[in-house]
């Protein structure tokens, strides 16, 4: 059980807002205060627990707003299930995740939903919340949408890709989005034009272009821009706010710009995959690129630059993983001979806040900033700030002590993910989570994993906190 009260002494407490080197107190699972080293008020405290972060960051636990814990997909599933993904993710400091529950083509919102409760319940190692997708927008799921937010699962992804599986046309996208703008939900948006995809990779596959490489080439970067342009302009008409899952090129970071300048309330995600790989490994030989098969698809190099900026300036908010494993054995391999087989997503639950402290290093992010996208904004989207996202009176007590100074090698061999290979192989990374709290209790201390399985629990959520 959790230490009633743990005080964590000596660190360099980060939020989004501040850099404070102050002593945080941690009571029932919550934060209780927070004072300066050394003064009177720290000085007084009595704990049950006291953690030694001289030399650390003490930061929120990160929220991971994008996740597919288990998730059926080209005639398999995703290979972490949320036991497997939830300690993954405390492993790299994650400390609540928001996943997808998925509506079947024919069935309703409440079958998908339960089906994702009965899934996530008793197993988790950190909290969790649901997204839900739509893949069959109609009068019923349209009103089952209202009831969905008030019951906390306030965000609905749909598809402009996947014809077939996931797909949404463009009526289908405006009512879910109506309706939406009237009951407070956000749609996030897979923006690709999946029709004229399709068509190409008939063609790619026709022509014998069957290698990984060719999911790249056929999913284009004017394809993701035109779909993105054109979700912007449906929510426009709907007068509905947009978030633009997986953002992954340039035209499209450029769209958002555009929406964003003009006041709109369009938000835009990218991935570690997308800011850290690129189409050089898509290209891998001996079919190794399936590992990184995934949808928006990996990009040529330099549209990182635009990536980067794009969080830097905040045409780009939020960094999630999109989490969708696969192992390469069994599961990508359904592909040879055939990307289109392959299974779309990449893991990464686990590497994103390592990843994104190196860019710290690397001087794409300053320190507040990366805690803004990864903990606090994700948060504020999608109805859970205050009490995740930051470290603050009243809070819960998701902390993450950080080594700024640890070496370590993003690997395989030492990764906690469900899944037979790492997208980040041999990536060399400086800083490390050391110890972890989720609700006051150590999940992650000093390397060791104390957490259980059940000590998750489900966060209903409010409506996005981000709108202008
Ligand atoms: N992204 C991906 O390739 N797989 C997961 C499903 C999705 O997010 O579109
Ligand atoms: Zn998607
Ligand atoms: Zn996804």
């Amino acid at each position: 059980m959790s230490s009633a009260r743990t005080l964590i002494r000596g660190g360099l407490v980060i939020t989004a807002a501040d850099e404070i080197h102050a002593d945080v107190l941690t009571e029932d699972g919550r934060i209780a205060a927070l004072a300066a080293h050394g003064s009177a008020a720290a000085e007084s405290w009595t704990a049950d627990r006291v953690i030694d972060a001289t030399g650390r960051y003490v930061i929120p636990g990160g929220v991971d707003a994008h996740t597919h814990m288990e998730l059926p997909f080209g005639g398999t599933s995703a290979s972490d299930t949320f036991e497997t993904g939830t300690r993954a993710a405390a492993w790299g400091g994650t400390t609540t995740i928001v996943d997808f529950a998925v509506q079947s083509v024919g069935h309703s919102l409440r079958a998908g939903l339960d089906a994702w409760y009965a899934k996530a319940d008793g197993v988790c190692a950190v909290d969790y919340g649901f997204h839900m997708i739509l893949s069959d927008v109609d009068e019923r799921s349209l009103k089952e949408m209202d009831r969905l937010v008030e019951e906390g699962v306030t965000s609905f992804k749909l598809f402009m890709a996947y014809p077939g599986v996931f797909y949404s046309d463009d009526g289908r996208i405006l009512r879910a989005m109506q309706r939406s703008a009237r009951n407070g939900g956000l749609i996030m948006m897979h923006a690709e034009n999946g029709i004229a995809i399709d068509v190409l990779v008939e063609q790619a596959l026709a022509e014998g272009r069957t290698d990984p490489r060719y999911h790249g080439e056929v999913r284009k970067v004017v394809l993701e821009a035109e779909a993105t342009h054109r979700a912007i302009q449906l929510a426009r008409v709907a007068g509905a706010p947009l978030y633009v899952v997986h953002v992954s090129a340039d035209e499209a970071v450029a769209e958002i710009t555009a929406a964003r300048d003009k006041g709109l309330n369009v938000f835009g995600e990218t991935c570690p995959q997308y800011l850290f790989l690129s189409t050089d490994q898509l290209a891998e030989p001996d079919f190794e690129g399936a590992k990184y098969v995934c949808s928006t698809p990996l990009r040529p190099k330099e549209h990182q630059a635009a990536l980067w900026r794009g969080l830097r300036t905040n045409d780009l908010q939020v960094v999630s993983t999109d989490h969708c494993p696969f192992c390469f054995t069994g599961q990508k391999e359904l592909g040879r001979g055939d990307f289109s087989k392959i299974p779309n997503g990449l893991p990464g639950v686990e590497n994103r806040m390592d990843l994104l402290h190196q860019a710290v290093l690397d001087g794409h992010l300053t320190r507040r900033r990366w805690i803004e996208i990864a903990c606090a904004t994700p948060a504020r989207m999608f109805g859970l700030y205050p009490r995740k996202g930051t470290i603050a009176p009243g809070a819960d007590a998701d902390i993450v002590i950080y080594d700024p100074h640890a070496e370590q090698t993003l690997s395989v061999t030492t990764h906690h993910m469900n899944v037979d290979y790492n997208a980040y192989e041999g990536r060399r990374i400086t800083g490390q989570v050391e110890t972890v709290l989720s609700r006051g209790e150590v999940v992650i201390d000093q390397r060791t994993y104390t957490g259980r399985a059940g000590h998750g629990r489900y966060i209903p959520r409010g409506t996005c906190q981000y709108l202008v």
